[in-house]
C-alpha cells in the first residue's frame, strides 16, 4: 500500500488518506466494473495489478492486505470506471482452501475476477480450479466472467507448470487464459484486463448503472398518486451515486 502510494503519479490515483469513494468516477454515469485479483500467495497478484494501473514493474512489494485501486479505461468507445481489488494471498491448509471472510466479501462485490498463478509454483496452479468453484458458489444463480493467469513467464528456468495446462484449465472450467510475464510485458497483462471488462455486460452488474440505481430507488408503486411519484421523482434526482469504500 504504502509503495503504491509513493508512486501515484497518475492522477485517478486514491490520495493518501482517501478511500475510492473519493474518487467517485463511478459518479459521472459511466458503468462501474469492480474486478478482484486474487491467488496464492507471491504469485505475483499486486505486481499484475500494479503494472496494469501503472505500466510498471517496481519488483518489490509490501505483503498485500487488500487495497482498493481506481481508475478509467476506454474500451471499445466505451470509457468505464474500474475498480481493482488487490487481495491477501490464499492459504492452503490441509483440508483444503481457507478463505478469509474479507477474501469472501470482495469476491460478492466483484462484477468479475482475475485468478492468478505462477507457472514457477505448482501449487498455485491446483489452488486455481478451486478458486474458480469457490467464486461461482458466491454468486449464486451468475456465471462470473472470470480470468485465469499464469504469471512468471520468463521464469523458465524454474518453472513448474507448463503454460498449455492453464489453457487447459481454463478451457475446462470455461474462462479466458493469459500467459503473461508481469515484470517483462505490459501488453499481455493489459489484454487480461481488457478481455474480462468486456465479458462484464451492463446486465449482469446488480448496481452501480444508471439505470439499475433508477429503479431500485423508484420501486414501481402499487397505486400510484402524483404526491408519491413527485417525492420519489425528486429523491433520485437528488440521488447520490452510490459507491464503495472497502470491501
Ligand atoms: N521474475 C518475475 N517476478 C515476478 C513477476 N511478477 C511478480 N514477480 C515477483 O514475485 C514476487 C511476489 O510478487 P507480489 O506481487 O508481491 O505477489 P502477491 O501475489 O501479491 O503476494 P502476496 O501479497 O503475498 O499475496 C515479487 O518479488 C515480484 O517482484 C514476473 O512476472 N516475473
Amino acid at each position: 500500500m504504502r509503495l503504491i502510494q509513493n508512486m501515484c503519479t497518475i492522477a485517478e490515483y486514491p490520495a493518501p488518506g482517501s478511500t475510492a469513494a473519493d474518487c467517485c468516477l463511478g459518479a459521472a454515469g459511466r458503468r462501474l466494473v469492480k474486478i478482484a485479483v486474487v491467488g496464492a500467495s507471491g504469485v505475483g497478484k499486486t505486481a499484475l495489478v500494479v503494472r496494469f494501473l501503472t505500466k510498471r514493474f517496481i519488483g518489490d512489494y509490501e505483503r498485500n492486505a487488500g487495497n482498493l485501486y481506481t481508475r478509467q479505461v476506454h474500451i471499445e468507445g466505451e470509457t468505464l470506471a474500474i475498480q481493482v481489488q488487490d487481495t491477501p494471498g490464499i492459504q492452503v491448509h490441509e483440508n483444503g482452501l481457507s478463505c478469509s471472510e474479507q477474501l469472501n466479501r470482495c469476491i460478492r462485490w466483484a462484477d468479475a475476477v482475475v485468478l492468478v498463478f505462477s507457472i514457477t509454483d505448482h501449487k498455485s496452479y491446483e489452488l486455481i480450479s478451486q478458486l474458480h468453484q469457490h467464486v461461482q458458489q458466491l454468486h449464486p444463480g451468475t456465471r462470473l466472467p472470470v480470468v485465469v493467469v499464469a504469471n512468471k513467464a520468463d521464469l523458465l528456468h524454474v518453472k513448474q507448470v507448463d503454460p498449455q495446462l492453464g489453457l487447459q484449465l481454463a478451457g475446462m472450467l470455461g474462462c479466458s487464459f493469459y500467459e503473461v510475464s508481469v515484470s517483462e510485458n505490459y501488453n499481455d497483462v493489459y489484454n487480461a484486463f481488457h478481455v474480462l471488462c468486456k465479458e462484464v455486460s451492463p446486465k449482469q452488474q446488480p448496481s452501480g448503472t444508471p439505470e439499475k440505481r433508477r429503479t431500485s430507488l423508484i420501486p414501481r408503486p402499487k397505486s400510484p398518486n402524483m404526491q408519491d411519484l413527485k417525492r420519489r421523482f425528486k429523491q433520485a434526482l437528488s440521488a447520490k451515486v452510490r459507491t464503495v469504500t472497502s470491501v
